[in-house]
């Protein structure tokens, strides 16, 4: 009533035109209200003019975020509350946590915000910067993974079975497709998968994180995703223009075809390693000479819409590297072409100079078609990407060939840590003349980033432990704290693999206290452990802590999915705390010899030359750099090298370094790599690196070797209770709310870590012991194959499949048995056929009816994620007539010793109606229940409903060639008809 009584006063203070001020209270009302009737009355219209399919399940996982568990277990949260109470029957279908209030279904898709911990205030107590813009450029664009978790039907037909289409229709997904928009994948097409030429390509696409497929030019993929009309390439990429202009006809003209229809540009690079000297493109109207050395490069700026990253006034003086004769330079014969760089031939250069300008910059090496010819724009470079000015012409090319679409932002955030301050032996200690160089160099890196300060990361407790030079330069650096940012790096450089993990919190606390003796400023949030041990593999400790403290709200490692190559390191937010991928700078390992001086200033040239550091710099938007001041005497050539490659970006690129609070940071990175947000967890044990991390007195975890997929009310109790009574497979610990189940990939649960995840599982008694997990929802869930493949590559995969229908059947079945309200309120047949008109919850139990019977939608995504010899796929109704013989093969599979007779071990129970396990029983009274028959309306209907999608699961099926489950057979001999 209030809310009311302010509208109306708020209805009266408004300034109305006369005849309305004359109104009463009553008329407002009633207007109102009449209004409001026909806003209701025209949203049903709407929603009843967008007629139901029956391919129409929406699922909306974005919706899933807000509404939570109550709302997407809609029918099951009744059931789970009774479970709760009654502990003697399994637990209910698919639920992900310990209460139905914790859980966030995470089946969501990445594309939401990130939550991210709030801005804070900087060390001076304002942010040091504000936050760098985000280029309308880099506007996320959808990458072609999440369309194959989403549609990975149509992906798997596209990729194994490009002749036909799927049969059923997509289910919808909140993906909104563009059909007209390439998918932001770049086809990068070489003479030979095993071509040399394939290394830069990787290292010049994926730096920038640009997703590519390589495909060999007798062997070019089909273009378009049919069944969506999806085209696949945003760009295609030569390595060699050569293998373009040799295209077979037929490939060429499709591959012309696809460009021109969509727009899509061609960038290719040249190799002139193998080819003869001069040719000539009639066709194109393009002459090449190879094999030429050129000094000098400067860049055309008449292309001015071309260039963006790159300064085009700027010249390079220098020869151009030639380790063989590589360079190839253009003399083009039509207006379509525009050169975008040239160079001069050198004086000594022994080829033949016929028609070959010798005037300075009088050749031509990169150069532009404009489509004059074909309709299909290029950019054409006269080498690999490997020269610096290649790289930038490249970029900018790649930029402009895709609209922008692929282009990275123009910001580049720096942070450059410099770990271990105060540690290491005497020799390597800060000395006054380091103490000086480094605040001599942060000065003349704020030349060209604003504001930059380097970051050291103090160890409190090693202070003053060197000689009398070192105690000398480390008090100076304690007088010049401010010209810094500091950050704690643990007070005696605890490694915590070996370390007492009980002793985290005082090493962190007391080397706080350190820092406020000395008046350092610290940024507490940012805070990087000692080799960085326990972010990743995550040591569940170290985040505890973390979480006490509850400021550090950022961190970096280089451990994350992996080392090598730099560019693949990735971040992600674990328990609150963003963590970022770190660079490293190149140890200087030949130079140690050197004047640590004299090699900084080798390192600076290198650097302005476009060196490593300078791609680093050119592909990375956010950029945490780890060096060292003492404990790797080479670490303290990296200054120079980060003056010589600021310098050299500022020189010769348009691009805006800025150095923001650590924070903003972190968040400007997941800002711009929202799917990193969630961590995908790996195993230890298989990566040297992280197995190094590890504890050393805490065993690897170990995992399961075979998993239980699902989908839920196919039999997967009975199958892990048979599988169970072999005495060498062992199934997870019971839990007191998921019972059975374990649903680690499916839900939150994931955010626990790996540690958890071992932890559901008892110990092995002997190395012939096979554990194992079932959890029915994880068939079905969109991220779940991915993170079981990412954590357990080897894993056996079982999937049970039986008639979808008599699946439906059962969960509504379930439903009833536990009194849910839905259940009780609607009828089966009700709750299939909801359409856009009944009430939401109807529409979420309908698609937790239908959804998994899907089969072939849930059947591809594990298929495009495993291969076939790891999936075991079970007939359903065999299970339930003849479970030994299906057990009886399945040992084979999954290779388990020694082999057992299942006939020996179950025997069918009369009343049961089931066969039952000879020395544990029958499954509990929820599983095989009694029940009346399907009625007529609705078998029709579901039969119908899943006509095409089994229609594709048989495609699949025959694909792989797998047989058919016998319901799926007789399904299909029923709707033929007889003559
Ligand atoms: N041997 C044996 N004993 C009992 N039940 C059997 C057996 N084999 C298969 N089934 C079928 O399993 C159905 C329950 O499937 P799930 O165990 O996968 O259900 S759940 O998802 O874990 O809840 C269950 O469904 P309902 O018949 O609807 O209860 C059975 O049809």
């Amino acid at each position: 009533m209030g809310a009311w009584r302010a509208f109306l006063r708020c209805c009266n203070a408004m300034p109305r035109p006369n005849t309305v001020k004359r109104w009463s209270n009553a008329k407002v009302v009633s207007v109102s209200l009449f209004l409001c009737l026909m806003l209701i009355a025209l949203t049903r219209m709407e929603r009843a003019r967008r007629s139901f399919s029956a391919e129409d399940i929406v699922v909306d996982h974005r919706s899933l975020v807000s509404k939570r568990f109550e709302h997407f277990e809609t029918g099951g949260v009744e059931a789970v509350k009774l479970m709760q109470q009654d502990r003697t029957t399994t637990a209910p279908i698919g639920v992900p946590s310990k209460t139905a209030d914790e859980v966030v279904e995470d089946n969501l898709v990445t594309d939401s915000v990130p939550v991210l911990p709030a801005t804070v205030a900087g060390p001076s107590g304002n942010r040091v910067f504000p936050p760098p813009k985000r280029s309308p450029a880099n506007e996320r664009v959808l990458p072609a993974e999440l369309l194959g978790q989403h549609f990975p039907l149509e992906f798997y037909f596209h990729q194994y079975l490009p002749d036909q289409a799927p049969k059923s229709l997509p289910v919808k997904t909140i993906i909104k497709l563009d059909t007209k928009m390439p998918l932001k994948t770049v086809l990068v097409v070489l003479d030979s998968l095993k071509a040399s030429s394939k290394k830069p390509m990787e290292d010049f696409f994926g730096s920038q994180r640009i997703q590519i497929d390589f495909a060999e030019a007798l062997l070019l993929p089909v273009l378009v995703i049919k069944s969506l009309n999806v085209p696949r390439y945003s760009l295609i990429a030569f390595a060699n223009y050569n293998v373009y202009l040799g295209l077979e006809k037929t490939q060429r003209s499709i591959l012309d075809e696809y460009c021109r229809t969509y727009g899509v540009g061609i960038l290719s690079f040249t190799d002139s390693s193998k080819i003869g000297d001069q040719e000539l493109s009639k066709e194109y109207k393009l002459k090449m000479q190879h094999r030429v050395k050129l000094v000098k490069m400067r860049l055309n700026t008449e292309a001015k819409d071309l260039w963006r990253i790159a300064k085009p006034e700027m010249v390079f003086e220098n020869p151009l590297p030639d380790d063989n004769s590589e360079w190839t330079i253009f003399m083009p014969d039509h207006e379509s072409y525009q050169p975008l760089a040239f160079s001069t031939v050198a004086a000594d250069w022994a080829g033949s100079t016929h028609n070959i300008s010798k005037s300075e910059f009088g050749v031509t090496v990169a150069i532009r078609d404009r489509g004059g010819i074909d309709g299909i724009q290029k950019v054409i470079l006269g080498n690999d990407p490997e020269f610096f000015l290649n790289f930038i012409i490249a970029m900018d090319g790649l930029a402009s060939l895709t609209h922008g679409r692929l282009a990275l932002p123009m910001e580049r955030v720096v942070q450059v840590d410099v770990d271990d301050m105060f540690v290491g032996v005497a020799a390597v200690r800060t000395k006054p003349k380091d103490a000086k160089a480094m605040v001599q160099c942060n000065q003349r890196i704020r030349q060209y980033v604003p504001n930059f300060k380097l970051f050291l990361g103090f160890t409190g407790a090693m202070f003053l432990w060197g000689g009398d030079d070192a105690d000398k330069g480390e008090k100076m650096m304690i007088d010049n704290a401010q010209e810094f940012i500091w950050f704690n790096h643990l007070y005696r450089h605890e490694l915590l693999y070996i370390t007492p993990l009980d002793r985290i919190s005082g090493a962190m606390s007391k080397n706080m206290v350190f820092a406020k003796e000395k008046n350092l400023p610290v940024v507490k949030e940012y805070m990087i452990l000692p080799h960085h041990a326990g972010v990743y593999p995550v040591y569940p400790e170290v985040f505890d802590e973390w979480e006490k403290l509850g400021y550090v709200k950022a961190t970096s490692t280089l451990e994350y999915p992996y080392r090598h190559p730099q560019w693949g390191r990735r971040g992600f937010i674990h328990r609150g705390v963003m963590v970022l991928p770190r660079q490293t700078c190149r140890l200087f390992t030949k130079t140690i010899s050197f004047d640590i001086y004299e090699g900084g200033q080798k390192a600076m040239d290198e650097s302005l030359n476009g060196g490593y550091m300078f791609k680093i710099f050119l592909t990375t938007p956010v950029m945490v750099f780890m060096t060292h001041m003492s404990n790797y005497a080479t670490g303290q050539l990296a200054q120079y090298e980060f003056e010589g490659v600021t310098k050299a970006i500022d020189t010769w690129t348009n691009l805006k370094m800025l150095a923001p609070h650590p924070i903003d940071v972190a968040r400007e990175y997941f800002q711009l790599y929202p799917d990193e947000v969630s961590p995908l967890w790996s195993d230890p044990a298989r990566d040297p690196n992280m197995k190094e991390l590890w504890r050393v007195n805490k065993t690897l975890p170990v995992f399961p070797r075979v998993i239980i997929a699902g989908p839920q009310k196919t039999g997967t109790t009975a199958f892990m209770t048979f599988l169970n009574l072999h005495p060498n497979f062992e199934t997870s610990k019971p839990d007191p709310v998921l019972y059975e189940e374990v649903q680690f990939f499916s839900s939150n649960l994931y955010d626990n870590g790996i540690d958890w995840y071992a932890s559901r599982f008892p110990e092995r008694k002997n190395d012939q012991t096979v554990l194992f997990e079932k959890s029915a929802n994880y068939f079905s869930h969109h991220r779940t194959p991915k993170r079981v493949r990412e954590l357990l590559p080897d894993v056996k995969i079982i999937i049970i499949m039986n008639d979808p229908l008599r699946r439906a059947y059962s969960w509504y079945q379930h439903l009833k048995a536990h009194n849910d309200s839905l259940s009780q309120q609607y009828t089966f047949y009700q709750i299939i056929t909801a359409d856009d008109k009944a009430p939401e919850v109807l529409r979420l139990a309908q698609k937790r009816h239908l959804y998994d019977g899907i089969y072939a939608v849930h059947l591809a995504r594990w298929l495009l994620n495993f291969p076939t010899d790891q999936l075991y796929l079970v007939d359903g109704d065999k299970l339930i007539k003849d479970p030994a013989s299906v057990m009886n093969d399945v040992q084979k599979f999954i290779g388990v010793t020694p082999k057992i007779d299942y006939t020996t071990k179950l025997q069918f129970d009369a009343e049961k109606g089931f066969f039952c396990a000879k020395t544990t029983g029958c499954l509990g009274s929820g599983k095989g229940r009694s029940y009346e028959k399907m009625d007529s309306a609705s078998e029709a209907y579901l039969t119908e409903f899943y006509k095409n999608h089994n229609e594709d699961l048989r495609t699949l099926l025959s694909s792989i060639k797998h047989p058919h489950p016998s319901w799926l057979t007789a399904m299909q001999n029923s709707s033929i008809p007889s003559h």
